[in-house]
């Protein structure tokens, strides 16, 4: 069913494009292409316009109702005994045509990334997935709709294999979600901070926390994530290990909460990205962000020169990384990751990426969404 509304969708858009109306009218005929047409464009902001934090069409949600009620003498008119019931604005928040939007996120349940899943998607179904290459894959496969996954955070910065999995895959970022993280110290009931020898964790988490360890004399064992770590030490009753995790995963796996806030920086932010199979039309009716990569001739002066085009046509920079792409072992590119304040619907961005392209050797958006302006 997902599939017939969106390729419907994309006809119609198509087809307007063009100018031309290829429905067999079967009554008043420019009405109902009218109409027709703008039904269409309400299931593309449905689909395509990432709801959950913040959107990003131009439509709002007032529009969206209108454009449906709009539609109701045309249905009428067919003769169809159970009229659908319109998506309302509620439904579209974290539902995906009529059922819950399912979201894959790695890690088990107690993860901050299902907390980040849950921010970014209210109401939606959370997917844990082993890997975060699953969870890619689920969503190019169709099993989920949508992927959350961490990708900087305010301590230890970008998480780089995240970037590379980005470009290794055909998923579009539709938005991003800032989670304030607050690690705890988990045991198992009755053992005590001074019987802890060893503390498993995401290897983010330990380094977000790296002064209490220390301070703790323990030992760290990097596991793939947080809840798994809380599972791990609940599962085999651990009596000299414990967890850095969620205080939601000392409730699912029975664990008591030794130290709360355990985190080094107290404002710990992570920033987690929403990614989709589709990408969302980009709008300027609130601030965007824009996610680009690109690679570029070796030589002096070159990155200064990439970075020039954004500061020339006054565009902000939230972030700038890179990464090294291994094309044989003994040869590789730097690839650019850059983040930009503007939207993909703006001339400037355009313009700025038109400028680049003129000398990067590869360039690719990886996706233009609403910017998380919460205060995490
Ligand atoms: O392991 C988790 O719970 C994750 O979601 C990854 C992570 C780890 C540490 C900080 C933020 C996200």
């Amino acid at each position: 069913m997902a599939s017939t509304a969106v390729v419907r969708t994309r006809w119609f858009q198509r087809s307007s494009a063009v100018g031309e109306d290829r429905r067999e009218p079967s009554k008043t005929p420019s009405m109902i292409a009218i109409r027709w047409r703008r039904k269409a464009f309400a299931i593309a902001s449905v689909q395509e316009g990432d709801t959950g934090n913040g959107g990003g069409n131009n439509i709002g949600p007032l529009e969206l109702n209108t454009v449906f009620d709009d539609l109701q003498p045309e249905i009428a008119f067919k003769d169809t005994p159970s009229l659908p019931k319109p998506l309302s604005v509620s439904d579209v928040s974290g539902s995906f045509n009529g059922s819950r939007l399912r979201v894959a996120y790695q890690g088990l349940p107690g993860a901050y990334s299902e907390a980040a899943a849950a921010k970014a998607y209210p109401n939606c179904e959370a997917v844990p997935c082993e890997l975060f290459e699953i969870a890619f894959d689920a969503v190019e496969r169709w099993l989920v709709e949508r992927a959350v996954l961490p990708i900087e955070n305010s301590l230890g910065g970008s998480i780089h294999r995240n970037y590379d999995l980005l470009l290794h895959h055909k998923l579009h970022i539709v938005g991003e979600v800032k989670y304030a993280v607050r690690h705890c110290l988990l045991a198992n009931p009755g053992v005590k901070r001074e019987d802890l020898k060893r503390v498993l964790s995401h290897p983010q988490a330990l380094a977000q926390c790296e002064h209490t360890l220390t301070k703790l004399g323990v030992v760290r064992e990097a596991v793939d994530d947080t809840a798994g770590a809380a599972k791990f030490v609940a599962v085999n009753k651990l009596q000299d290990a414990g967890a850095v995790a969620s205080s939601s995963a000392a409730e699912i796996y029975g664990l008591d909460i030794l130290a709360q806030d355990i985190q080094d920086d107290p404002d710990n932010v992570t920033r987690f990205l929403m990614l989709a199979r589709e990408p969302i039309i980009p709008g300027i009716d609130k601030p965007f962000k824009t996610s680009i990569v690109f690679s570029l001739e070796e030589g002096p002066g070159v990155l200064f020169n990439a970075l020039a085009v954004f500061a020339m046509r006054d565009i902000n920079l939230t972030k700038a990384c890179f990464n090294i792409l291994y094309r044989y072992t003994w040869y590789f590119d730097y690839l650019f990751y850059v983040d930009f304040e503007a939207s993909m619907a703006a001339v400037n961005a355009q313009n700025a990426l038109r400028h680049l392209k003129e000398f990067a050797t590869f360039l690719r958006v990886l996706g233009s969404y609403p910017m998380d302006m919460s205060q995490a």
